[in-house]
């Protein structure tokens, strides 16, 4: 659950915003605002400037409650964010990212796209800097909070699109009334949007002037700027659209035919060498045309119990690893025990099964599970502790529920990395699966491939670990196939 960083806000006077009254914060030796004293009115456009590393990206962290301080802080309602990094969702569309606000708190509206609805089915990674930071605002703009703070949103752009972008905030400004506190390195910009600009120095404030009146818009519209402008052409260049990426030529299927005919054919010498005990593969194909109703059986049966092992791990393995994903206590509590338990020897242990629950699907169950579960632990809590922390900042602004938090951030954060695991889980699952049927003589392709074996027919003992393996490249197919769909925003 996101805490609070700061205790909860008293309300301001009636027309003030935020009202911040010897506000200090201390990193260590270090102390980074020292007494900050600042009243901004409803509605008004503060602009903080001052050099690098003065505090004013933690002043506004003060302010949006994602930095302690000591002092006494007041805002009215929790303010919206605009971050310097964008801080988009990369598995959200350009749509998905804008209406977050609303789907987090059911709140708010979308006041605007800000020019992107032609493009709002694209992913953050498909758009401009300057596409992003729109994205950006349309989403702090759709939380509909009272006060909206801006850190440095446009440092990235160049000065033309910097420009652009100071007209939109300025009417934007002018048509919504938000309290606006922006903080940038600009003094130009800073004069030209601002109602006041504070100078933040050494932790402190430094001056404040009131500059109302001062952002005439003749400042781009008249002289040599002016001209030049005329000349470049006034589109904007953060609304092109970018170029649909080229299709790869399919090499890598090449490849893997080639190694897979290479196989076959150092396969074909060696059995020519070792003839009795190593069929060459096409006296396996031979036995497994022979055997194939047997085989078919066994492989239904083998995939019954790996199926069912993959969901019991599931089941098992991602609470878990999502309890060790969020607490370091949980993890370092629990670790040690599962470093054990996938240490313990399955093949040892699974006959003391057949004593504890018989030829039973349980033990079969347990068996497949315990081969299993370890990647699913391991990938879902790396998964849940890779969720950036910035992310989380984004959520904490937004005021959204630990299941807004879960659901939304967590669960799609997570996915690559839990998916990535998934794949090691099918194939484990498929050695615990034919272990199990081994064990527990079941009807599966281990059981078929031992009495076969025993009988010392070993074309068709090898068609069934043929089969095996060409289940085991299907089920990976399909977690793959299921990942290219999940990540389908990480394609170029
Ligand atoms: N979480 C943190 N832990 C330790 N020190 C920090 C932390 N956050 C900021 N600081 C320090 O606090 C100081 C002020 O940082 P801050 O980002 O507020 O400055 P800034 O005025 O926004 O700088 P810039 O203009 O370069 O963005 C810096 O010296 C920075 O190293």
């Amino acid at each position: 659950m996101i805490e609070p960083s700061h205790p909860p806000a008293q309300v301001p006077t009636r027309d003030s915003a935020i009202r911040l009254e010897g506000v200090r914060v201390r990193f260590d030796e270090h102390e980074v605002l020292k007494g900050v004293d600042l009243e901004v009115k409803k509605g008004e456009f503060i602009a903080i400037i001052g050099p690098s590393g003065g505090g004013k990206s933690t002043l506004l962290r003060v302010i949006a409650g994602l930095q302690k301080a000591q002092g006494s802080v007041s805002v009215v309602g929790q303010p919206a964010m605009v971050f310097q990094d964008y801080r988009l969702l990369p598995w959200r569309t350009v749509e998905g990212n804008i209406r977050l606000p609303i789907e987090l708190t059911g709140r708010g509206k979308v006041e605007t796209y800000l020019g992107m609805r032609k493009v709002k089915h694209l992913y953050p990674h498909q758009l401009s800097g300057g596409m992003k930071a729109r994205v950006a605002i349309a989403r702090a703009l759709a939380q509909d909070a009272e006060v909206l703070l801006m850190d440095e949103p446009f440092a990235a752009l160049d000065a033309l699109v910097r420009e652009r972008f100071n007209l939109e905030l300025k009417s934007l400004h002018a048509r919504t009334g938000k309290t606006i506190v922006f903080v940038t390195h600009s003094i130009r910009e800073a004069v030209y949007l601002a109602d006041r600009v504070v100078v933040l120095k050494d932790g402190r404030i430094d001056t404040v002037l009131d500059t109302s009146g001062e952002g005439r818009l003749t400042a781009f519209t008249d002289g040599l700027e002016a001209l030049l402008r005329e000349r470049l052409g006034i589109a904007d260049s953060t609304l092109v659209e970018p170029p649909p990426q080229p299709l790869r030529p399919p090499w890598e299927v090449f490849g893997v035919l080639g190694l897979a005919g290479l196989l076959l054919l150092s396969w074909t010498w060696l059995s020519a060498r070792i003839p009795l005990f190593f069929p060459s593969p096409w006296a396996v194909w031979q036995a497994a045309v022979q055997n194939a109703p047997q085989l078919a059986h066994g492989a239904l049966a083998t995939l019954e119990v790996a199926a069912l092992g993959v969901l019991c791990a599931l089941l098992v393995g991602t609470p878990i690893g999502y309890l060790m994903g969020r607490s370091r206590t949980v993890e370092r509590l629990l670790s040690p025990f599962i470093v054990a338990l996938q240490a313990i020897p399955t093949v040892i242990v699974a006959p003391l099964l057949v004593i504890w629950f018989g030829f039973s699907l349980e033990a079969k169950l347990i068996t497949t599970t315990l081969i299993s579960i370890f990647p699913v632990m391991v990938s879902t809590m790396v998964g849940v502790r890779e969720v950036d922390r910035i992310y989380r900042e984004v959520f904490q602004t937004i005021g959204a529920s630990p299941w807004g938090v879960f659901t939304k951030l967590e669960v799609p954060g997570a996915l690559p990395v839990v998916l990535g695991g998934l794949r090691l889980t099918v194939s484990l699952a498929l050695i615990g699966a034919v272990v199990a049927d081994f064990t527990f003589q079941g009807e599966g392709l281990g059981a078929f491939a031992n009495t076969e074996r025993l009988s010392f027919r070993y074309a068709s003992a090898f068609a069934a670990v043929g089969v095996n393996v060409a289940l085991g490249i299907a089920l990976y197919g399909l977690v793959t196939l299921l990942e290219y769909w999940v990540l389908r925003y990480r394609r170029r």
